[in-house]
């Protein structure tokens, strides 16, 4: 169901209208603000911000107002984050016995997780009935098409808010901001980003329409080879249905735990070669100077087979819609030290512990 709505055109062309309207309204103005008032600026928040307003618009219709930085972040984005921690120190425990006596008790992490869980459930059963109440007619976000479709069933549509905010929030936030972050390392990429967009969109002129975005092979490139260093989702595990064998002829037991790690793929030097290290979209660009899509089972960013991401396209949507209308009016310059290692928060999806701290400036 989610796989076929995500697939109409007409979504695609909702999640443009919304994501553009963000930018426009809100991205660019406070990036302009804080310009001229010389500031540092949170650049990680103010993603995660974006993506918080920008799919709870596509997904339910509904405006959390989150970039605007003089409001409150909403409860339930907090509530998302306290969550998603929690359970990613979940994994990280010794042995499971210790979360599970802990959520038998109701005492620690667990119970605030409990917490957390149900204040979630709450507030997405509040977004539903706020939907009903503004009814659906002309109504293009995604909940109503599976409201106005065959689905009545609180519970489920309760799960599919929580998995599109979980699935298409994080995931983006965290993928533009690992990109500025190798933008404002390599100066070089972020020039050619711009030159290409001058060529396709015309100096000065604005994006306005989606098939523009399809002939920025650069940038597109510049997006996947960030994201080989940075994945937004580290590593990702599944149990195995039944017995089972790998490709390789390895046998893996009925209930067995399988990893893949996009984060260690990305960085191995007998799949990208010796410059595994160094962020060069060029090896993205075949001869004909157009991008070239590698085999997703060696750059599961997006995993790969049946279960592959079902936003990927709106993902590419959002990351080149961002990263355009940024480095044409502003350079970014990192307030860390060059020296300074980024290190990761626990999560769900990676993001930089300390956020990302950069100075803007507007191109004069
Ligand atoms: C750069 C951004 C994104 C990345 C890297 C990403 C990555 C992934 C990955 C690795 C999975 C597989 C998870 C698993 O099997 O456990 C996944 C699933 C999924 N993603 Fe994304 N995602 C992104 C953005 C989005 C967006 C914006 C949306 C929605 C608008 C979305 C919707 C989904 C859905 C619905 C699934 C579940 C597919 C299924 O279970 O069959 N994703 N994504």
């Amino acid at each position: 169901m989610a796989s076929l709505e995500l697939g109409r055109i007409s979504i695609r062309l909702y999640a443009f209208e919304v994501i553009n309207n963000e930018i426009q309204n809100r991205l660019l103005p406070l990036l302009a603000c804080v310009a001229n008032k010389d500031e540092v600026l949170d650049l990680q928040d103010v993603f995660r911000r974006f993506s918080f307003d920008s799919i709870c618009k596509f997904s339910f219709g509904l405006d959390p107002k989150c970039l605007e930085l003089s409001l409150p972040i909403s409860q339930f984005a907090i509530s998302f984050d306290l969550a998603s921690q929690l359970s990613a120190e979940r994994a990280m425990n010794v042995s499971p016995i210790v979360w599970k006596i802990k959520r038998f008790f109701n005492i620690g992490s667990e119970r605030k997780l409990k917490k957390a869980l149900k204040l979630i459930n709450i507030l997405a059963q509040e977004v539903i009935r706020q939907r009903r109440k503004l009814g659906f007619s002309n109504h293009r976000d995604l909940l109503s098409r599976f409201i106005q479709g065959d689905i009545v069933n609180e519970t489920y549509l309760r799960d599919i808010v929580i998995s599109f905010l979980l699935a298409g929030r994080d995931t983006v936030a965290s993928a533009s901001t690992s990109l500025f972050y190798l933008l404002a390392k390599n100066p070089r990429v972020a020039e050619k980003i711009r030159e290409e967009v001058n060529e396709v969109l015309g100096l000065n002129q604005e994006l306005t329409s989606c098939e523009q975005l399809r002939d920025l092979h650069y940038l597109q490139a510049s997006i996947y080879e960030s994201m080989r260093l940075y994945p937004p989702i580290q590593f990702d595990s599944k149990f195995c249905l039944d017995d089972d064998f790998l490709p390789d002829g390895t046998f893996v037991k009925k209930g067995t735990r399988v990893t893949y790690h996009p984060y260690a793929m990305g960085r191995m030097e007998e799949l990208w070669g010796v410059d595994y290290l160094e962020f060069k979209p060029e090896r993205w660009i075949n001869k004909d100077s157009v991008f070239s899509q590698e085999n997703p089972f060696k750059y599961p960013v997006f995993q790969a087979g049946v279960r592959v991401c079902l936003g990927k396209e709106m993902a590419l949507v959002e990351l080149k819609s961002v990263a355009l209308s940024f480095l044409r009016r502003f350079n970014v310059e990192l307030a860390h030290s060059s020296h300074h290692i980024p290190r990761f928060s626990p999560g769900l999806t990676a993001s930089f512990r300390g956020g990302l701290p950069v100075f803007v400036r507007e191109i004069k």
